[in-house]
């Protein structure tokens, strides 16, 4: 299976985006240079040092000097080197910090759908994997490379102040090694890149697997699965032994250049010594230099090896960027308000339009009347039925599909959700149910038509502002990592103790919890509860945060009667001060709802009681027999 779904990003973008992760630390990176360049800088003194040495031998003057000096070189440029390392550490890590922020932050503020079209094994990988190996190119591979280039200078400058004869055949072998290594590093960075594509295709494979194991065993295709994964692991192997191929062809390149170099030096100099153009010092020193160019060259190397591994990486980093937010006005910063616990949305009271943010404890998430915004309905002191009857939700010719280019998902949808009661869809799978629930929830925007939630418009309001007005109980009730309190008090963190204990108590999980070694502090996993108890344990979530609109999409599997009564209950005492909707699966729901839509092809084709309906629609009538649903009198 191949996860990857985005084009591949120009190296421009590459670059940029490698660049936009050095950019904020250029002082520590200058400082890396700074301390870099030092070091170097007792190195290229060494030879001359040397010369200074093998000069005063010449002429029977002191050494203490020149040895002292050597000496002193040495241990400044180790304490140097040192500082150099750890700042350059510490650098590389802060960089992995930040390519991880900004990955998470990108996740959780996406699109819902955008987000879901990817395999989460491979958006895993890039958080883990793809940003080690950018962290050594944004960082040590920028400093090295600068260094290096500043070290073959340096390097050929004061070989040019030894013999310019020398060096001319020195330029000769390095122009040689540089040919080559500009054919061979591109290279490495597309091979790379195709190597942790395939990582990443190997984390979607391994994740899917891993979560359907039972499938896969009770089908018996572990040998299938099998297959599947290793060419995944056999393709990454492939493109890191190309890889490892490329790099070692450019060393090994960059290694007979310069020894190359050094025999054409020695042989030309000692000719050059005999005919008395140039002393045996200068020699010794200038061989000093061609042996010295290995390590700038060899760093050089190293560091256009590694900044092609980054800049693959930066390719699929830049392809994260590019995921739509959903709320490109708050854009990130909605999430990182969350994160800090300013509220449901960026401030405390306030979201990030200056709307007052709703009290997630009031009962009544979402903007109060004449709060929600400039065009907010101005509150008035209505009378408790007049309020009942508002609609908490309005859907007005709402048309949506989840591709640009797909098929529509629903279409010209009127609806009104009062503020009080229970209202029940019912249709055909893929009538459009799902879809609904999505629209209102704010995970998808309608191509057509508008929403509004007690009278202000979507558009105007943030969407972690529409989506406190709602509890989601989906019907698969995905377990959040956690334990079983962190997962009650998911939606509802401020809920008390005595809170909780009345939501347990209401949905009868008191005894499950009694039995789990830490109570309430156990971690939920998807093994240590039942399904039906998951299901309550959702339920309890949504209860807790009492939301103005609980939505509800029931399970379609058989549920034992304990939840199956849990879900009656929860919708009938919640519905009488707010609204409830659900998508039902079961006859006890609708018979009680107050309204029921019947949804087929995207559409609302009929409405009305269970009653009513079983007189007057034909497609209730046969779901209902579908459903082998027991049908009392209406
Ligand atoms: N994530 C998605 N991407 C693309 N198309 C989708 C997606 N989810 C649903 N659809 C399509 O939208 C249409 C409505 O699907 P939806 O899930 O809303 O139906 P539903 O009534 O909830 O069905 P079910 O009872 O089987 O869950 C279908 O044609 C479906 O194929």
């Amino acid at each position: 299976m191949e996860a990857s779904v985005e084009p591949e990003a120009s190296s421009s973008v590459r670059m940029k985006v490698l660049w936009s992760f050095a950019r904020p630390h250029l002082k520590v990176l200058g400082l890396g240079l700074l301390l870099s360049l030092a070091v170097s800088a007792m190195g290229l003194a060494s030879p001359m040092v040397t010369k200074w040495v093998l000069d005063s031998l010449a002429v029977d003057a002191s050494l203490r000097d020149p040895v002292l000096v050597l000496v002193g070189l040495l241990l400044l440029g180790a304490g140097l080197g040192w500082c150099q390392w750890v700042l350059l550490g510490r650098l590389a890590e802060d960089i992995v910090y930040d390519a991880r922020r900004r990955m998470i932050l990108r996740y959780l503020g996406s699109r819902v759908f955008e987000l879901l079209r990817r395999s989460p094994g491979e958006l895993v990988t890039r958080v883990t994997s793809d940003t080690v190996l950018l962290n050594q190119a944004a960082s040590t591979a920028i400093i090295g490379l600068i260094n290096g280039a500043i070290m073959i200078l340096g390097s050929l400058l004061l070989m040019a102040r030894l013999d310019l004869v020398l060096l001319g055949t020195t330029l000769a072998a390095l122009a040689v090694v540089l040919v080559i290594f500009a054919v061979l590093m591109p290279r490495i960075a597309t091979v790379e890149e195709k190597a942790q594509a395939a990582l990443g295709d190997l984390g979607s494979d391994l994740e899917g697997t891993v979560r359907a194991i039972k499938t896969v065993k009770s089908s018996r295709a572990e040998g299938r699965r099998y297959e599947s994964l290793m060419r995944h692991v056999g393709s990454s192997r492939r493109h890191s032994l190309r890889s490892v191929k490329i790099q070692a062809g450019a060393w090994t390149v960059a290694g007979v250049g310069l020894d190359g170099a050094l025999i054409m030096v020695l042989a030309l100099g000692a000719w050059r010594v005999s005919e008395g153009h140039i002393g045996v010092s200068t020699l010794v020193a200038f061989l000093l230099y061609v042996w010295g160019l290995t390590g700038p060259l060899m760093e050089l190397t190293q560091n256009l090896t590694t900044l092609q591994s980054g800049l693959a990486a930066a390719g699929r980093i830049s392809q994260v960027d590019a995921m739509p937010v959903e709320d490109r006005r708050a854009d990130l910063r909605v999430v990182e308000g969350v994160a800090r616990g300013s509220g449901a949305v960026t401030g405390p009271g306030h979201d990030d339009f200056g709307v007052p943010a709703p009290d997630p404890r009031s009962g009544r998430g979402g903007p109060p009347p004449g709060d929600a915004g400039p065009e907010a309905p101005e509150a008035t002191e209505s009378s408790d039925s007049e309020t009942a009857s508002r609609p908490v939700l309005e859907l007005a010719g709402v048309t949506a599909r989840y591709a640009q280019d797909g098929p529509v998902a629903v279409q010209g949808i009127d609806l009104r959700v009062p503020a009080t009661g229970h209202v029940a869809l019912v249709g055909p799978s893929g009538a459009g149910k799902t879809t609904l629930l999505s629209l209102m929830m704010r995970f998808l925007e309608p191509e057509e038509g508008e929403l509004r939630l007690r009278g202000t418009p979507y558009g105007q309001l943030s969407p972690a502002l529409v989506r406190s007005a709602f509890a989601y109980v989906e019907q698969e009730t995905p377990v959040v990592p956690g334990t079983i309190r962190e997962n009650l008090l998911f939606s509802a963190p401020e809920a008390d103790e005595h809170e909780l204990q009345q939501v347990l108590r209401r949905l009868q999980l008191e005894d499950m919890v009694d039995r789990l070694p830490h109570g309430l502090d156990t971690a939920l996993t998807d093994t240590n509860v039942s399904g039906g108890q998951r299901q309550r344990i959702a339920l309890a979530r949504a209860l807790l945060v009492d939301p103005a609109v609980l939505l509800l999409d029931e399970a379609t599997a058989q549920v034992d009667g304990v939840t199956e009564a849990a879900v009656q209950e929860t919708i009938a005492t919640h519905a009488r001060h707010a609204a409830v909707v659900t998508i039902a699966h079961r006859l006890s729901t609708v018979v009680d709802a107050d309204r029921i839509l019947v949804m087929d092809g995207g559409r609302i084709v009929d409405e009305g009681t269970h009653g009513q309906l079983l007189t007057s629609s034909q497609l209730y009538r046969s779901l209902v027999a579908a459903l082998r649903m027991e049908t009392p009198v209406g």
